[in-house]
């Protein structure tokens, strides 16, 4: 099966399969051709140009892209978009002057979550996720990472990390699935945090290896969940397990949590709210991805990431939308997109290099997705005619997608 798309008015993120993520600078830069073909064979980006090297054969279907843009599809490197159930009683509560802390203290937030959870049954759970999958899908994401933390028990913590392997095996989009036993602290265990990790340790880890239900290890570094020290212990279990960390890190506070994440080696360390000159340097030199995760910010009204300060340091930057129920009840990437251009002042360059390659690399991705490259999997967007991809962030909150393209086939979720 081959599909040539032609007359393509701008073919963004074309790049050299060395490239693998953007810092800096460089983050700057979006690649791109003007009046550019893009040929797909089977589920591969198989060749692309200027139209001028159009190539002269027969595909088995043309689309001509007069007037628009073909982009990589979103790289969402940070979801929680497996839950049961919502929580828009707490958004009501917010609005009334309590903060997301006042609600957890009293047993709301992720608790609130992990009850609805541990009484919806597996199949009931799938399907409730998986309308969201579709839509998110629909929407431009096109590589996602899906994480664990509403169960809280082994039985719920199971069943959840099951039903991201069910949503693996039955969407056309490379999933990655991360263990966040270490979410929050389940009220059994109130007096004794020591007792729940053990659980994680000794009981949900050996179990999920067993099944090989996670790639990453997640842990909520944050005060009142769990601890540096909490964080070190439960790192290093995943890693016994060949788990590489990922973690929520500087939502509220900062007490070194960015540098004991590069420490261990995280593929990213993730929301970065609040950061200071420490958490910058030390991720200067290392191999840690920082993800920014806006949609969450603007939801809770907290601070957003500092991007400025990062990139300008040389460092890289991703953007994610962290789907949740609580403090995210959206996985729309395109907002993610405009709301880092227009409350984190990145430039559309910087904000599209951010979703797309420096995403594929938040979730190990990168040779994969993220980019348009020769050998990538066919995972790509149309833009409905718009005037420059600079009006993609600009009018935000407008559909500008006709139309998503998986492995080479395109979407009719
Ligand atoms: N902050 C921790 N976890 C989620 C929110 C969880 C919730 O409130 O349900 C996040 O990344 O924002
Ligand atoms: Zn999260």
């Amino acid at each position: 099966m081959s599909l040539l798309i032609i007359n393509i008015k701008e073919l963004l993120q074309v790049r050299d399969q060395h490239i693998l993520q953007v810092s800096g600078k460089e983050m700057g830069i979006l690649p791109t051709i003007k009046n550019a073909f893009l040929l797909i064979e089977d589920d591969i980006i198989r060749d692309f140009g200027s139209m001028d090297n159009c190539p002269n054969k027969t595909p088995d279907r043309i689309i001509d892209a007069q007037g628009k843009m073909v982009l990589p599809t979103w790289c969402d490197s940070h979801t929680h978009i497996v839950y049961s159930g919502h929580r828009e009683q707490e958004f009501v509560d917010r609005i009334h002057g309590l903060s997301y802390e006042d609600i957890a203290k009293r047993g709301g937030g992720i608790l609130n979550s992990a009850k609805k959870l541990q009484k919806t049954s597996e199949d009931d759970l799938y399907e409730q996720s998986i309308k969201r999958v579709k839509a998110v899908i629909k929407m431009g994401t096109g590589a996602l990472e899906i994480k664990s933390g509403y169960g809280l028990t082994v039985d719920a913590e199971l069943k959840m990390l099951r039903v991201i392997k069910r949503v693996q095996d039955n969407f056309p989009i490379p999933i990655k699935s991360t263990f966040l036993g270490a979410h929050a602290l389940p009220s059994e265990y109130k007096d004794n945090k020591q007792g729940y990790i053990d659980l994680i340790v000794n009981e949900m880890l050996p179990q999920i290896s067993k099944e090989q239900l996670a790639d990453f290890i997640d842990v909520f570094c944050e005060k009142g969940y769990f601890n540096l020290e909490d964080t070190e212990i439960i790192l290093n279990a995943g890693k016994q397990y060949g788990l590489t960390p990922k973690i929520h890190v500087n939502q509220f506070n900062t007490f070194g949590g960015v540098a004991l994440g590069v420490k261990h080696h995280a593929l990213s360390v993730d929301h970065l709210e609040e950061l200071n000159a420490d958490d910058i340097n030390s991720l200067i030199g290392s191999q840690t991805m920082p993800v920014a995760l806006p949609s969450c910010s603007y939801f809770l009204s907290i601070p957003y990431t500092p991007a400025r300060k990062l990139i300008d340091a040389g460092l890289p930057l991703a953007l994610a939308s962290d789907y949740n129920p609580g403090s995210t009840p959206s996985g729309n990437m395109n907002f993610v997109v405009s709301t880092a251009c227009i409350k984190m002042k990145m430039t559309p360059e910087e904000a599209i290099n951010a979703a797309t390659i420096n995403g594929a690399y938040a979730m190990g991705l990168a040779n994969e997705v993220g980019s348009i490259t020769k050998g990538k999997k066919a995972n790509v967007m149309l833009t409905k005619a718009i005037p420059s991809y600079h009006y993609l962030p600009y009018a935000f909150g407008d559909d500008h997608i006709e139309m998503v393209i998986i492995n080479g086939t395109p979407i009719n979720y």
